[in-house]
């Protein structure tokens, strides 16, 4: 029963589990991947939504500026009147307390402002232009490009990189549009209202993203656990149906192969024979008087004859490759691969000498102990098909219980040869 446990081949159930835990990992990681992307793309949103938050407020505070006709500071340290303003009229006024106080237009509060954001908020935002008045203006690399596409169309440009800290900065730029207030300097460089005359490109830091680590860890665990899963009740999968196959192939009284194992059996070292043009033995045997057996003896001892006599069949095999079943009531059936006649009648003769030394008592027997008939064959290119073979076992079996029992006849025996080939134990 092991070794037919171990012969069902369930290389294809393996296979079939191994693919389910395949397709289950990549399932998985397709989530894992969605999942990542998600994180990624919510986090640039965001990054978006700050960015265009921070491009308004600044917009904000230049349109206040403008809005409001010049606007008057203190000239101190940081806010030193402003060289782009110079010829202005009124650039320089005088305060209340007869302090100086200086014009401070758009442009020049956005960098004063910047300046503040920068130093108390690590906030960058900086105007830029391809056409800068101020040479500190000038757009660097990414800043180009995106000025670039705005003259193209593009609304707005945004993206990530790795920041000199090691964290993640978020680079936007949005366009400025040319206004009155704007011409007032920027007018001689040909500019009109509604052009794009640069850009307010703001940078932002933020923290690095922990969470990528957390979605790969769960899904790694998910994965191991699922296909751990999958395995388990694979192998319980693999497990009945090994027991359901053998089930299927075994007799339940005897514990040996069936007439379907048998069956399946024969049609394999047929084909094998037919090919290799080898010989194929093949032996028929059935418990004489077995009726009177269980008559006198009773059913449960007739049970356990048999499986006394499918043990002592099956021990008298000397090949791997020989192959015993019970072929159905009290007959057995034996495959004998490469095995001529000499070799099977061998086999036959082994099994009537092991069972007479076994002397199990049979009353009813004119023997007066359990006896076998056997009807032997040999394949070499003498039957037409496998089912002739079997038949023709049949007859010389058929012939041996006519000859007066426990013995075996070598077949094959036609009713057409006037001298049929009968050898006898
Ligand atoms: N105890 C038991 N008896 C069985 C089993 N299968 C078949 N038999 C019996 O085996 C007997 C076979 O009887 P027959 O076919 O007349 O053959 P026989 O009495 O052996 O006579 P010969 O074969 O001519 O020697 C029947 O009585 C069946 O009931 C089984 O699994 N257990």
């Amino acid at each position: 029963m092991l070794s037919l446990l171990r012969a069902v081949n369930n290389g294809l159930i393996r296979r079939r589990i191994g693919l389910v835990v395949m397709v289950w990992c990549v399932v998985v990681m397709a989530s894992l991947s969605w999942n990542l992307h998600q994180t990624y793309h919510m986090r640039k949103e965001i990054a978006f939504e700050s960015a265009r938050a921070l491009y308004s407020q600044v917009l904000s505070t230049r349109l206040w500026n403008a809005t409001h006709g010049p606007v008057y500071v203190p000239v101190s340290d940081e806010v030193q009147p402003n060289p782009y303003l110079q010829g202005l009229p009124h650039r320089e006024i005088e305060g209340p307390e007869g302090n100086t106080l200086t014009m401070v237009n758009p442009a020049y509060m956005t960098r004063q402002i910047s300046e503040l954001a920068r130093t108390h908020h690590g906030v960058i935002f900086t105007i830029t232009s391809l056409n800068p008045l101020r040479p500190e203006n000038v757009p660097n690399a990414w800043q180009a490009d995106a000025l670039r596409q705005f003259e193209a169309g593009v609304s707005e440009v945004g993206f990530f990189v790795e920041g000199e800290a090691g964290e993640r900065q978020f680079n936007y730029m949005a366009p400025l549009f040319a206004d009155a207030p704007c011409l007032v300097c920027h007018g001689h460089q040909g500019y009109q209202e509604g052009d794009i005359r640069g850009g307010l490109a703001v940078s932002l830091s933020f923290s690095r993203d922990g969470r990528w680590f957390g979605l790969v860890a769960s899904h790694l665990a998910i994965a191991l656990l699922g296909s751990l899963i999958i395995i388990a009740l694979g192998g319980m999968l693999s497990r009945s149906y090994r027991l359901l196959s053998v089930s299927a192939k075994v007799d339940p009284l005897t514990n040996i192969p069936n007439r379907g194992f048998f069956n399946e059996q024969l049609a394999l070292e047929w084909a094998r024979n037919q090919r290799e043009k080898t010989h194929l033995g093949l032996i028929m045997l059935d418990i004489d008087y077995f009726k009177s057996f269980n008559d006198t003896l009773g059913h449960q001892a007739g049970d356990n004859c048999l499986i006394h006599v499918a043990n002592l069949i099956q021990a008298q095999l000397e090949r791997p490759a020989d192959f015993c079943a019970r072929y159905g009531g009290e007959e057995f059936v034996i495959l004998l691969p490469n095995t001529d006649a000499l070799g099977a009648w061998h086999i036959a003769k082994k099994i009537h000498q092991a069972l007479f030394m076994e002397n199990l008592q049979h009353p009813a027997s004119v023997f007066g102990r359990v006896t076998l008939s056997a009807g032997i064959v040999v394949e070499r290119g003498t039957f037409d098909t496998a089912e002739a073979m079997l038949y023709a076992a049949d007859i010389a079996l058929y012939q041996a219980k006519s000859e007066g029992r426990n013995r075996s006849i070598l077949g094959p025996i036609t009713s057409s040869s006037s001298a049929p080939p009968i050898s006898q134990v």
